[in-house]
Order: C-alpha cells, then structure tokens, then sequence
C-alpha cells in the first residue's frame, strides 16, 4: 500500500487561504458567507463519491429539539444522517480541512472555537428541514455553522435550495443551490434557515465550530 500523504491540518494551504479570507471577512461583516465551488475540487469529488457509496444502514433519521428534549420529529426535518468520524479517508481530509479553517477563523475572528463536529446528510426526495436555528442562546455550544454540498449536475429544476433568513422577521431569505463545492458558514445562533423539498437525492455535510464553556454546570454538552 502507497503512504497517504497528508497535509498538516494545521496550516492553511495557498489555495484555502483566499477562501478562508473571504469566509472571515465576510462573516465579520455580515455574520454569514456564501461561496460556489469552494471548497477544494478533489475534496468534493472524494466526498461526494465517498457518501454515495456508504451503505444506507450508516444513515439514521435526524433528531430535532433543544438540549434534553431531542427526539425525532418528522414534521420538522425528514433527513437521515451519518456523523463524520474520520474512520474514512474522505472524512479524514473534510475534518483536516475544517480544522485548517478553524484555525484561520480563530486568528482572523478571535471567536475561541475549540472543536468541530460534521455529519453527512441525505435528503430523499421530497425531504425538507423546516426554518429553523441551529442554536439557542446559552444552551448549545455551537458558534459557528458550516455546510457543504456534494451534488454534481444540480439543475434549477431541481429545487432543493437552503434559504438562509438574515434574521428572524426575514421571510424572504437567501437561495442557496446545493451545488457540489458550494460552502456556506453562518452564526448559528442568528440566522434562521431551512432546507426546501428536492427532486432528487441531495446530499450535504452540516457542520458546528463550538465553544468550550460549560452551560448549566454541564461541560461540552453531548450532541
Ligand atoms: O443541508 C443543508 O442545506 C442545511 C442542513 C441544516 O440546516 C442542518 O443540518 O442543520
Ligand atoms: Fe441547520
């Protein structure tokens, strides 16, 4: 077997940096940045690949609810979800990247984000997750949001888009195609969004930067 080579996941790469300079500025001036083929072409390739090939008993159906209420709620997301282990190549390069992009964030934006955790995410046709906040004040320690996408070929036609409310009167809302490459990032606190029903498979890594404060006693609470 060939050694893989990996980069150190520390260290922006040349090709990151502008990405990561446009994500920081961004979501300092508006709080969320919204970027088409972003994220680094292998990468999307391999991941894309990697979660069309997973066996569908890897997936489990999404829970909803805050801290010690979760429970699965169909009315509100139908998803069904993988968490991002790094047990898979694939895997292993997404969170090497979005440790890279933790690190810049941190030095450009001073937000403290300690850890990362993603999970993938499969959107049947006809699936939605309805408006919603990814956190609540002072009770999850979820900072930052990051989502990706992995679907090649996307047409208009196919709906399926992410709608991202700049705030919580907003009704109307950003249109994001979840085109492979495509990478959005949003304070996760303050901006609402939804996931619209698609034609076809949609496939997308859902992401949180979070703190390591304890909140109600209660350090890193579980996911
Ligand atoms: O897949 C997306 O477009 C976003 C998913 C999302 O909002 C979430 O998992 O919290
Ligand atoms: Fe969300």
């Amino acid at each position: 077997m060939n050694p893989v080579t990996r980069l150190d996941p520390s260290t922006a790469t040349p090709a990151d940096d502008l990405l990561f300079a446009s994500i920081a500025s961004d979501v300092r001036q508006h709080g969320y940045s919204i970027n088409t083929m972003a994220l680094p072409p292998t990468l999307a390739q391999a991941l894309g690949e990697h979660v069309r090939d997973m066996h569908p008993d890897l997936f489990a159906p999404a829970a909803t609810g805050r801290q010690l209420e979760r429970s699965r709620n169909a009315f509100v997301r139908r998803d069904e979800i993988c968490w991002i282990t790094g047990a898979a190549l694939a895997g292993r390069e997404w969170l090497d990247w979005a440790e890279r992009l933790r690190v810049y964030l941190n030095r450009e934006l001073l937000l403290g984000l300690f850890s990362f955790e993603s999970h993938f995410a499969h959107y049947a046709p006809g699936d939605f997750y309805r408006r919603h906040y990814d956190a609540f004040r002072g009770e999850t320690n979820r900072v930052l949001s990051l989502v990706a996408y992995l679907n090649p070929g996307w047409q208009p036609d196919e709906k399926g888009e992410l709608v991202l409310y700049r705030d919580g009167e907003d009704q109307e809302g950003i249109r994001v195609v979840p085109a492979l490459g495509s990478v959005v990032v949003f304070l996760s606190e303050d901006f609402p969004h939804e996931v619209l029903p698609a034609a076809r498979d949609r496939y997308s890594i859902a992401g949180w930067f979070r703190v390591n404060t304890s909140i109600g006693g209660r350090i890193d609470p579980p996911r």
